[in-house]
């Protein structure tokens, strides 16, 4: 066994629903593995643990906490490394401004975030929380490509028990509107490097150059590409598509990615804000800019800061009568479409949108047609394609449909996930130029004041990596497969020139398709509608988006999936499920004490890291418990015994006791090892015994409202108290 610092496997903690979770599955995990003398640990990449970790200097030596991420993210470099990773937030600014609120009332003398900076401190602070916003997790775990499918006893699972699907009828008014141009996939260009080289960026100005970034370097090989988004396009787009929604009589509606693309979107996000309330901006727009209103951080918090000036007020109501109503977060709260940058996160919304007939939720608590609002062209075009199918075809039947697996492009921060820190709203007009170390300038475009500029780039080896995986994959299955790329774009073309001599060197070409995201799509739905398979090989978005659009049109919940992102230096990541933390599952929670989370996710990834952890080191009881793993899985979906949704009935809770029933069962029943035969029969006899009673007492827990102790940075004792209720089942699992 490995030291404390050092579990065999690491468990992470994270946030809301799934560490709800970890707090009933974990010791489960903990007391059954350590019968094969395998530790598994917590390394915490939550948003509270993050941001304690970034302010040692403030905290007391009690409070102060180890950088577990930074550390994970050299332990992913290492073959050794076997880790689980649970869904963890990737915090929008006012995730962010409400985990620093509640960790300064428990104590922290954490700054507090400061919106505008001006002083030297204030921006030091900044740059600070600006590290732990957005997807500031995955990837720097995400060393690997990413290998997304439904494991077939959950595909099977879902055919014999069809979830319900939203009607799609052919005169639904329901569509997907984008941009035409001057958005980031007519102006990007892209290049491969022939040689590794150093690249600074800087805006050329009739005032002269200012640098935007230098110092960004590349190894030879990188697929280097350059966009922007013109703000006067998007603006124009924008203020068209709010009148078009009013006259087509649909639900208003933006879907994009605040979270992941942490700097470009939410300044996208600012633009819709700022559209839809531009009389009030107009007016307004300087005593609210007095007021540290932020059009970025959502309509909720704009709210919040001119709650005290009716004048503002009444002009924010007029506008609203004059809107066509918009896509509902929580009607019956009135929190809009527009109100918080993580409410609406395209992944998962716009699959929601499709698996119920192309309806959002209205302000009157109603299901309507809904004008999906998705500015940039790079990969909308999917949900155009889908919403035209269905409409054409009808709803897709999950009973009779095949699969779609995914690989996906993703190691070393590849495509938009790495343009973090080369994007840039430009603050004056004039020439963006990446300029390299030998004087080449390797991409320029005009812009103006407002554009949003970035660069993303994809290096050589992940690039080959990928192909490899996907070649691999479909040897494995035979599916019909496809690269999701698209000739005509600057940076697919420089990806098909690595895919096709990689393929034709393997002499496997006639094996694989490639098409551009639209006509993909289109294929994908043809084949699964006739009940065949097929895989999908995208670039990291496309892994996002289509990792919960094929999975909740299949499944009802990308929860299930398994998600596993091999190592390029030989560990494993084991990722629960491809879905997010549930924020409204806490809020059940912590009302009604019940917990709708499916950890499924959570048992898929056990059993596969389990396995690797034999391969790895050679521990066969290893491999048995992993194998027991998923025999319990099994028998969760046979016995149906995941959560349900209401309160009174069986919870996730209840899922992990029938969890650990199964596993143990299938470990005494088994015969390689008889050393854990004979630890698990005495724990599997008391746990079918004790059932009456187990049940009883988690059921008897449900009802009643209960206090965490916090909601990013709850209390540890209280949660192990709400969510390990029944002192029989912790009395058996010791
Ligand atoms: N891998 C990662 O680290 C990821 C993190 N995120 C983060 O998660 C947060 C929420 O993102 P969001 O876009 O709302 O997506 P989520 O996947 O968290 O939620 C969408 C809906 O999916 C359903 N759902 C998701 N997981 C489960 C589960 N295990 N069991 C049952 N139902 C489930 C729930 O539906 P219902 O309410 O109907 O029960 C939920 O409301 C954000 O902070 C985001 O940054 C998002 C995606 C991936
Ligand atoms: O990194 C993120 O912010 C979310 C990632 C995500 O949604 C996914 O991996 O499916
Ligand atoms: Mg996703």
């Amino acid at each position: 066994m490995a030291d404390q610092n050092t579990p065999d496997i690491v468990y992470t903690k994270v946030d809301e629903a799934p560490e709800l979770a970890s707090a009933s599955l974990l010791p489960i995990i903990q007391s059954f593995a350590s019968a094969a003398g395998i530790s598994v640990g917590t390394k915490d990449i939550s948003l509270a643990g993050r941001i304690i970790s970034t302010f040692p200097e403030v905290l007391t030596d009690e409070q102060k906490q180890s950088d577990d991420l930074a550390w994970l993210g050299e332990w992913v470099k290492k073959p050794e490394a076997n880790v689980i990773k649970l869904p963890n937030i990737s915090a929008s600014e006012p995730q962010l401004v409400a985990a620093v609120k509640e960790l300064q009332e428990q104590g922290y003398a954490l700054p507090d975030y400061p919106y505008s900076p001006s002083t030297d401190e204030e921006k030091a602070v900044r740059a600070k929380y600006d590290t732990i916003k957005g997807s500031a997790v995955n990837p720097v775990l995400r060393e690997g490509n990413s290998d997304r499918r439904a494991a077939a006893a959950v595909k099977n699972y879902a055919q014999s028990n069809p979830h319900r699907m939203g009607e799609w009828t052919s005169d639904s008014k329901t569509r997907v509107a984008s941009m035409s141009g001057g958005d980031f996939f007519s102006n990007e260009v892209s290049a491969t490097l022939p040689k590794a080289a150093t690249a600074k960026i800087v805006l050329e100005t009739s005032e002269g150059e200012t640098v935007l970034k230098e110092g960004v370097s590349y190894p030879e090989g990188t697929v280097v590409d350059a966009t922007y988004m013109s703000a006067k396009a998007l603006d124009a787009f924008l203020a068209e598509e709010i009148e078009k929604t009013k006259a087509e009589g649909t639900l208003f509606s933006l879907h994009m990615k605040a979270t992941m693309m942490k700097v470009s979107d939410p300044i996208i996000f600012g633009h819709a804000v700022k559209e839809w309330l531009k009389p009030v901006f107009e007016k307004y727009g300087a005593k609210m800019e007095e007021l540290g209103v932020n059009p970025n951080g959502g309509l909720g918090a704009l709210l919040e800061r001119v709650k005290d000036e009716p004048e503002i007020l009444k002009a924010i109501e007029e506008v609203r009568e004059t809107r066509p109503p918009m896509y509902m977060v929580n009607s019956d709260k009135g929190i809009t479409n527009l109100h918080v940058p993580s409410d609406v996160i395209i992944d998962a919304s716009m699959p929601a949108l499709i698996r119920d007939g192309g309806k959002g939720w209205g302000p009157d608590n109603a299901q309507h047609d809904t004008n999906c609002v998705i500015p940039d062209n790079s990969y909308a075009p999917v949900y155009d394609a889908a919403i035209e199918f269905f409409k054409a075809n009808g709803k897709l039947d999950p009973a009779t449909a095949g699969t779609v697996q995914n690989l996906g492009l993703m190691a070393q921060k590849a495509e938009e996930y790495g343009s973090h820190p080369t994007t840039f709203e430009i603050p004056s007009a004039g020439t963006v130029k990446m300029i390299l170390d030998d004087g080449t300038v390797l991409h320029s475009h005009a812009v103006e004041a407002g554009d949003i500029w970035r660069s993303a780039s994809a290096r050589k080896a992940p690039i080959e990596d990928w192909v490899n995986l996907a070649i691999e994959r479909q040897k494995a299955t035979g599916y019909r497969a496809i690269f999701w790329l698209d000739a005509n774009r600057a940076h697919d073309a420089e990806l098909i020139a690595y895919v096709k001599p990689i393929l034709e060197a393997k002499g496997v070409a006639d094996k694989f398709e490639i098409m551009a995201p639209r006509e993909a799509t289109i294929a994908s739905l043809e084949t699964i509608t006739k009940g065949e398979n097929t895989i999908a090989i995208t670039g990291n978005v496309l892994r996002d988006y289509l990792t919960d659009l094929f999975p909740i049109l299949e499944l009802a919940t990308s929860a299930k999936m398994l998600s596993i992102v091999k190592l390029m230096n030989g560990g494993g990541l084991f990722e629960t499920g491809a879905g997010g933390s549930a924020p409204k599952h806490v809020q059940q929670l912590m009302e009604q004490n019940h917990l709708r989370w499916d950890s499924l996710g959570e048992f898929c990834a056990l059993g596969e890291s389990f396995k690797f952890y034999a391969d790895q080191t050679g521990n066969e009881k290893a491999r048995v418990l992993g194998e027991a793993v998923d025999i319990a899985t099994q028998g969760i979906l046979d016995e149906n015994r995941s959560p349900s949704r209401k309160v009174g009935e069986p919870d996730n809770r209840d899922s992990h006791y029938w969890f650990a029933r199964y596993w143990a069962q299938a470990l005494s029943e088994q015969s390689t090892d008889a050393e854990l035969k004979a630890h698990f029969e005495p724990i599997a006899t008391a746990l079918v015994a004790s059932e009456a009673a187990i049940v009883g007492e988690l059921s008897a827990a449900q009802g009643k409202a209960v206090d965490l102790g916090g909601y990013y940075h709850g209390d540890a004792v209280k949660t192990a108290s709400v969510m390990r209720p029944s002192g029989t089942l912790n009395g058996i699992i010791g």
